[in-house]
């Protein structure tokens, strides 16, 4: 079984991710490690905070000599804004609509939401995508690469391959994914892209945010990770939880989704034929199975909750009606989530496969 634990606050001292159960022999590199770090980091919309973060990290323990041990594999990545925030504590009376301020505080029985601020952010995200990293080095011995981009920003939605194909052919997904990652929103289309960055600019003037949709696709899977045999094996319910556990998302979908519920079955299932299904509606999965097609995902994430114009709220001290709490924010962080999505496919994925495959060493 894979299974990792992180600790760490938004402003604290830094975050730490174990993960357990990664076999022995997986080669691993910390400047491919870096390099997601800052994929995640990066993006248009980001706020000032992603220029102080650097992301560099230590693995102090499971690796050596460039390989898993098989030990827990410990990362450490040190908040730089620490610095700047130590000794200070600024609380938050007026709790974000959107963010977790107003039933966290109210759970946990704070006087602020600051302790639920800290903890809810989605900085523990960059910990996610450092333990997906190995998690990916691990299905990459097998073949299977994962990818995404993202399709839509506030209304503007790409234009973009028909869905039918991005969900089936190889050659799509990696020139899509080729595409994302040299667009600032990593959305593929980059004139639809520059579209996207000027509504961005929009929401930012007027103190606003945005959402959007992202999209994952896993090529290389075999057959048969997950199972048919008990809910919480379903390879389907374990990703489309790990996915909505990514803050602010709100929807998953996986292959055709919502759209299916409006096709008669003639025109909603794959054909089964060799060599290969002509269609891939099902988005690689089938009673909780993998059917060896491309695992397809699709989730919407809200907008952003700070809000520099900010919404009505009550200053918890008193109840009276005053704006939320306003301070420095990301515009929008779709691109981010649809890296962090690769982490967490890669993790359920990497666990499946060991399920089935088991070994102490690869
Ligand atoms: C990469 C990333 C960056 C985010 N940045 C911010 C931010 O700067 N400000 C903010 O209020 N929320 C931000 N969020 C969203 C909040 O963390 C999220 O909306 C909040 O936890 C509540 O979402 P939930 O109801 O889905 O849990 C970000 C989310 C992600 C994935
Ligand atoms: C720090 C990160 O994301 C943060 C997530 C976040 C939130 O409320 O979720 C709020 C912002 O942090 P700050 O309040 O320090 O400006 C984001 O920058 C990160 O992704 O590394």
């Amino acid at each position: 079984m894979l299974r990792f634990l992180t600790a760490g606050e938004s402003h604290g001292q830094g975050l730490v991710v174990i993960l357990e159960g990664m076999p022995a022999g997986i080669e691993v590199n910390e400047e491919e490690l870096s390099k997601e770090l800052s994929r995640r980091r990066k993006g248009y919309g980001r706020g000032a905070r992603a220029n102080i973060e650097k992301d560099d990290f230590s693995i102090v323990s499971g690796v050596l000599n460039g390989k898993t041990t098989g030990a827990p594999i410990c990362v450490l990545i040190p908040n730089k804004d620490y610095e700047n925030w130590k000794g200070k504590y600024v609380p938050i009376y007026a709790p974000r609509p959107g963010h977790a301020d107003f039933p966290g505080m109210i759970k946990y029985g704070f006087e602020d939401c600051r302790p639920i601020a800290e903890r809810a952010s989605a900085r523990e995200t960059a910990a996610r995508v450092a333990c997906g990293y190995f998690a990916k080095k691990l299905l990459q011995k097998e073949g299977i690469k994962i990818f995404s981009w993202v399709v839509s920003i506030g209304e503007i939605e790409a234009n973009l391959p028909p869905i039918e194909e991005r969900m089936s052919k190889v050659d799509v997904v990696e020139k899509l994914f080729q595409l994302a990652e040299l667009s600032e929103v990593r959305c593929p289309n980059l004139e639809d892209s520059e579209r996207m960055k000027k509504l961005i600019d929009q929401a930012k003037e007027k103190g606003d945010t945005l959402g959007g949709i992202f999209e994952v696709a896993v090529v290389g899977v075999p057959v048969g990770l997950g199972s048919h045999v008990h809910w919480d094996r379903r390879l389907d319910a374990r990703l489309a939880a790990s996915i909505m556990s990514i803050p602010g998302v709100k929807g998953v979908e996986i292959g055709l989704g919502f759209q299916l519920a409006k096709l008669f079955g003639s025109e909603a299932h794959d054909p089964i034929q060799k060599p290969k299904r002509p269609t891939n509606k099902a988005g690689g999965i089938e009673g909780g199975i993998s059917n060896g097609e491309i695992i397809f995902i699709r989730a919407a994430m809200k907008p952003i909750p700070t809000l520099a114009n900010p919404l009505p709220s009550i200053d918890v001290r008193n109840d009276q009606p005053c704006p939320a709490h306003v301070e420095r924010s990301d515009v929008c962080a779709v691109g981010s989530a649809a890296v962090v999505a690769e982490a967490m496919v890669a993790l359920v994925l990497a666990d499946a496969l060991l399920e089935v495959k088991g070994g102490d060493r690869w």
